[in-house]
Parts: structure tokens; sequence; C-alpha cells
């Protein structure tokens, strides 16, 4: 397999997105392009709709695992590229068509050109919600492979091909959904008076939450919360019985998220009361933070030094990820990966530089080649 196959598969990927353990045509993509590449120390198993790949070693002193995440986003493509996703409403907008294709360049590589230790590969569902890393993690399958060190990458659109970069510690926050369901009266919009209108009880509370984070959280610590969806109504002329609101929060550590909920839990009883309505609060799925371990990442930056890779001090983000959840079991670390694009991440017109696919594939195969 050379550098323009990993384009091919990478924008035969891209054209399949899928949602949250909905990901059937990714799985059976892979399987087909793995069964091209098999050798007989090669185990593959499926689990729901991702896969666990084992390399036995040469030589092994210990089992290293390496994970991408395999699923697509609810945004409706606009890049215009002639391989656009085609499944309506559904993009790979977070970069894992390029996670996929950088873990079969690198099981490729090392089917090639073997190296000691044992490596599994996992390919994990649901990561943009409601999560594959924590049951992957808690199975048998996983369980009996006893893995000694994993990482896993992200792409970076902000930074240039040929970089990469990742920090000791926290790199990734700590999230939460949040699902908020307004019900209260409609009627007649000329008739305001006598119902309970949601949209302007769900609007007052959208603008009113960012309060918690500039008169609740600590100005030096950290704290996000975004509504990133808000429906209500029906039609224009009728006053809306009921409201959603679908967002996240973020915090880097536990306990401001702690603060933030209970805020918000006193919020809804304000409002219940204020806008004499019902008020349901659900969280949805919560991510670990992704905490780095020191000496894994100190390695990982030497390796990637005596491989001309430019390796940067990264600052800690507000993104989640729940690959948390193996670090919080396993030693091991999360990178970014520079793919340059003028469009980041959940954007519509994300374009990553697909240069970035061989940068990955080598940061990748040198760090199994030489982690001790
Ligand atoms: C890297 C990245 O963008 N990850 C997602 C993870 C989403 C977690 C969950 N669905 C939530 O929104 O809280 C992110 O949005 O950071």
């Amino acid at each position: 397999m050379n550098y323009n196959q990993l384009i091919k598969i990478r924008r035969d990927l891209h054209q399949i997105p899928e949602l949250g353990f909905r990901e059937f045509k990714t799985q059976a993509y892979i399987l087909q392009i793995l069964e091209k590449i098999k050798t007989p120390n090669m185990v593959i198993e499926k689990w729901e709709t991702g896969l666990f790949v084992y390399l036995k070693g040469k030589n092994p002193n210990k089992t290293l695992a390496y994970r991408a995440d395999i699923d697509g986003l609810p945004i409706k493509e606009e890049t215009n590229l002639p391989y656009h996703s085609k499944h309506e409403g559904c993009m790979h907008a977070c970069g894992h068509d390029l996670h996929m294709t950088i873990a079969i360049g690198v099981i490729n590589e090392i089917v090639r050109h073997p190296i000691d230790d044992n490596v599994l590969f996992i390919f994990q569902p649901a990561e943009e919600g409601p999560g594959g890393a924590k049951p992957m993690l808690q199975s048998e399958q996983f369980k009996k492979w006893n893995i000694d060190m994993i990482f896993a990458l992200h792409i970076a659109p902000e930074l240039p091909v040929g970089t990469v970069s990742s920090r000791e510690g926290i790199l990734f926050a700590n999230t939460s959904e949040l699902f908020i369901d307004f019900k209260g009266k409609g009627g007649h919009a000329a008739y305001p008076h006598l119902t309970k209108d949601m949209t302007v009880a769900a609007s007052m509370f959208v603008a009113q939450i960012q309060q918690i984070i500039s008169r609740k959280i600590d100005p030096l610590d950290s704290g996000v919360i975004t509504i990133g969806k808000m429906t209500s109504g029906t039609v224009q002329n009728v006053i809306a019985e009921e409201a959603k609101l679908e967002g996240t929060i973020r915090t880097l550590n536990q306990e401001t998220m702690r603060v933030i909920k209970a805020e918000l839990e006193r919020h809804i009883k304000g409002y219940e009361l204020l806008y004499e309505c019902k008020i349901r609060l659900d969280y949805g799925a919560m991510y670990h933070q992704v905490y780095n371990n020191g000496n894994v990442v100190s390695q990982f930056e030497k390796i990637m030094n005596s491989s001309n890779i430019i390796y940067k001090e990264a600052n800690a983000a507000m993104t989640g990820e729940d690959f948390g959840y193996f670090l919080k079991e396993i030693d091991g670390f999360m990178f970014w990966l520079g793919v340059g694009s003028t469009y980041g991440l959940h954007h519509s017109k994300l374009n990553p530089n697909e240069e970035a696919i061989q940068i990955g594939v080598q940061a990748v195969v040198e760090m199994l080649k030489n982690y001790k």
C-alpha cells in the first residue's frame, strides 16, 4: 500500500460518514482493506461497529495500543470537494476519516516491517457521542490484551503539516452533554397573556446561563457552556408550548463541572417558578478529561525530534475526547497532528491537507518502534 492508496482510502471513508454506533459501512470498508494485508500474526475482532486489530510482535516485551475513532458528525458538508460526503447531512468534520486512514497506514507499515512489541489497534465508534471508549475499555475483549501503553492523535487544523503537539497533564477538558426540555402553554400569538411562552423562557435561559461562567467560576479557572441547538414552536403565529436546548459543558477540573451543574439546576428551579413551566434536564454523555502521562509525552517529544517531525508544546484545550477514559486506566497520551486547514474542527468546510497522513503514519510508527 503506497501513499496514493492511502489518499484513496481517506477519500472513500470521507464519502461514507456515519453517526455513533451506526458505522456499519465504515466497519465493512476497513475490514475489506485489512483482508488484503492480513498476515498470520494478525487477529481481527469486531466490537459493536468498531474493531480490534492485534498484531503480534517479533520479540515482544510489551503490548502497545493505538486508537482511531471512526464516527462522523450530523453536519451538512459544504466543501464542494469531488469526494464530498454521500451521506446527506453527515460529514467527517472532525477528521476521523484521517484518523482511520493513518491507523490503516500504520498497520500496513508494521505488517511490512514488523516491530518487536505487540500492537493493538482500536477502531472506536461513537467518539462524538454517546461515547464508545468507555464500553470498549470495559469489554472482556479489550481487557484480555493487557495493554502497557496507549496513545491516539487528533487532527489540528490550526497547526501546519509537519508539526505535532502535545503536553504533559491535561490536554482535553471534562465534558458533559446537556439536553433541556421546556414545557409551558401554547396559544394564539395575539394573546400572550393567556400562555406560557417557551420561546421567551428558553431564550432568556440561554443568555442567562452564560453568567454562571462569568460570575460563579474563578476567573483564573476555565469553563464553557455552549448551547449548540435550540428549537421551539411550530409556526409564526402560534406561541410555543415547547422548547428544546442541546449543548455541552466543558471544564478543566471536575469540581468546576460540579459547580456549573449545581448552578444550572438552581437556574432551572428558578425558571420553572418564573415562567410557570416544567423543565426537564438530561446530562447525556459525559467524558473524562484527557490527561497525558509525562514520561510517555517526553519520550514522544524525543522520538519526534529524532524523526525530523516538529514537536510543539500544546496548551490545554476545551475540546473533549472519550479517549480520556483509556488514559484514566492505562499510561499513555494523545497528541495533535497539524493538518493546516483554514476552517476548523466541526466546520462544514473543514478541508485537512492530506499530506498530513504521511506525517501521522510516520509519527505513530516511530513511537511504536522506539517507545521503551
Ligand atoms: C475532539 C472533539 O471535537 N470532540 C468532541 C467530543 C464531544 C463530546 C460530547 N458529545 C459533548 O459535546 O460533550 C467535542 O465536541 O469536543
